[in-house]
């Protein structure tokens, strides 16, 4: 058994700087609360030179990732490099020379998991990564174990802190999306390249990660539906307003029946209307939030910062005592769970709701009309209003419950109608009881 554990960290950037300098101000607790001094071995870096934002002691800087990973003194790798590679590279040389890992790297994990996976499997070690996730919430943690005894049947979370502060900007101001977006740039949120937060593939990554656990099935980020948040535009916002709801870019997880009555699980991440009595509404700004319903235990939420270089060391910290006891321990923790093997389904086959704006000419018949587009595929309407007179006319419809194909081929069919001038907003509406 060691008489201490050595830690080589990958990255010294937002995060990897703080899980430094937690490492070095933490040292007495972490000792006493793993049971063997934390000592750092190194830190991978690309540029020796850069400036940062933490002190590293003398020596122990190193552009040789490879060579830090399979040094035989270190025993636990933290990876928080990011991207596919080659952060997949390090953590299987690490795994395959008898480390135990810890990343917060979602991209890697939704791309390709179950090579990561079956690798710490195959050597006997840990791979933890609650930081992928909603940063500094604890959410991975609950899912895999606190309701391991239950049967979790949807998971509902906000988990992109860019788009959130936008579409919360646009709500409490009235801006465009363009403009929300400048302010979350100027503030630090948003990157200057925004794609990967308001088109979504940040949060279907998480989205991925969050199913994979919750429903014990293998999701990648290919198998989420996505659809981001730049088309949004400030008459969606108003008009979500008007129904006291509110626009958030929601990860959406379910548990759905699938063919021959089969679980089937289905993941998908859109902009969606929530009514402001949910839960998920009062999140504001960049905070992230994870609504999860199960069978016994109800609902549950976990709210917290979801980003920023402490929020995220503190959960990876986290993992590092659980993976370092276990390491004294020679054990390890339950690794994942796939048995359920769950098909996902299509996102035509997803059951959800629609708010659509329909601009029309103001005459008798014209409800009627678009009454009958929504009959002619099976979709049910909620609720229907009228919105201004002659040439400022609008229907806004509310449907109930339908497949995502039945409500695409209405719309389909509203825009071919000469009574139709325009479809002018076409949003899902969540966070409803069915
Ligand atoms: N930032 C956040 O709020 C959150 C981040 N995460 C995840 O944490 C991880 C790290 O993110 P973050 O700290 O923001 O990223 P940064 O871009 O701030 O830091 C990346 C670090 O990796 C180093 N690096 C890059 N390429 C290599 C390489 N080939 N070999 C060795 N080191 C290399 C960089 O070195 P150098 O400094 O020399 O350029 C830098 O120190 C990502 O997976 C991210 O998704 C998760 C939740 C929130
Ligand atoms: N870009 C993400 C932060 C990391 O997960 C966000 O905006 O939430």
């Amino acid at each position: 058994m060691p008489d201490r554990l050595r830690v080589a960290v990958l990255g010294c950037g937002s995060v990897g700087s703080q899980v430094v300098r937690l490492l070095d101000e933490q040292a007495d607790d972490l000792a006493a609360r793993v049971g063997a001094p934390v000592e750092l071995a190194g830190v991978a870096v690309r540029r020796l030179e850069a400036p940062r934002e933490v002190e590293v002691p003398d020596g122990l800087l190193t552009t040789d990732a490879t060579a830090l990973v399979t040094r035989d003194d270190v025993d636990l790798v933290i990876e928080v490099i990011g991207g596919i590679e080659p952060a997949r590279s390090l953590i299987l040389a690490a795994l395959e020379s008898g480390k135990s890992v810890v990343t917060a790297n979602k991209a890697l994990l939704a791309e390709d998991g179950p090579t990561l996976f079956e690798a710490a499997e195959k050597v006997g070690r840990d791979l933890y990564y609650e930081a992928a996730v909603a940063g500094a919430i604890p959410i991975l943690r609950p899912l895999r174990e606190s309701l391991a005894g239950d049967r979790v049947t949807r998971v509902l979370g906000i988990v992109n802190g860019t788009t959130n502060f936008i579409l919360d900007r646009m709500d409490t101001s009235g801006a465009g999306f363009t403009e929300a977006l400048e302010e979350a740039q100027e503030l630090g949120y948003a990157e200057a390249d925004p794609t990967a937060d308001v088109e979504g593939f940040d949060a279907a990554a998480k989205a991925a990660i969050l199913a994979s656990l919750a429903f014990h099935s293998r999701v990648t980020a290919n198998d989420v539906h996505r659809e981001g948040i730049s088309d949004v535009t400030a008459a969606d916002v108003a008009s979500a307003r008007d129904m006291n709801s509110v626009v958030k870019l929601l990860a959406i997880c379910e548990l759905r029946d699938g063919v021959g009555g089969d679980d089937a699980v289905s993941v998908r991440v859109h902009p969606a209307m929530i009514p402001r009595s949910h839960p998920l509404a009062s999140v504001r700004e960049a905070y992230n939030a994870v609504f999860v319903e199960s069978e016994a235990a109800g609902q549950l939420m976990f709210y917290g910062p979801g980003a920023g270089g402490a929020p995220t060391a503190s959960a990876v910290l986290g993992d590092l005592v659980t993976v370092a006891r276990n390491r004294l321990a020679d054990t390890r923790g339950a690794g994942e769970s796939a048995y359920a093997d769950r098909a996902v389904l299509p996102m035509g086959e997803t059951v959800t709701r629609y708010h659509v704006a329909i601009d029309v000419d103001d005459r008798a018949g014209v409800l009627a009309s678009v009454a009958t587009a929504f009959a002619e595929h099976g979709v049910s309407i909620q609720t229907v209003r009228q919105e201004g007179r002659g040439a400022d006319a609008q229907l806004v419809v509310v449907s109930h419950e339908s497949t995502d194909a039945q409500l695409a081929a209405t719309v389909e069919t509203l825009r071919g109608m000469p009574a139709v001038r325009e479809v002018t907003s076409v949003m899902r509406v969540e966070g409803v009881a069915e």
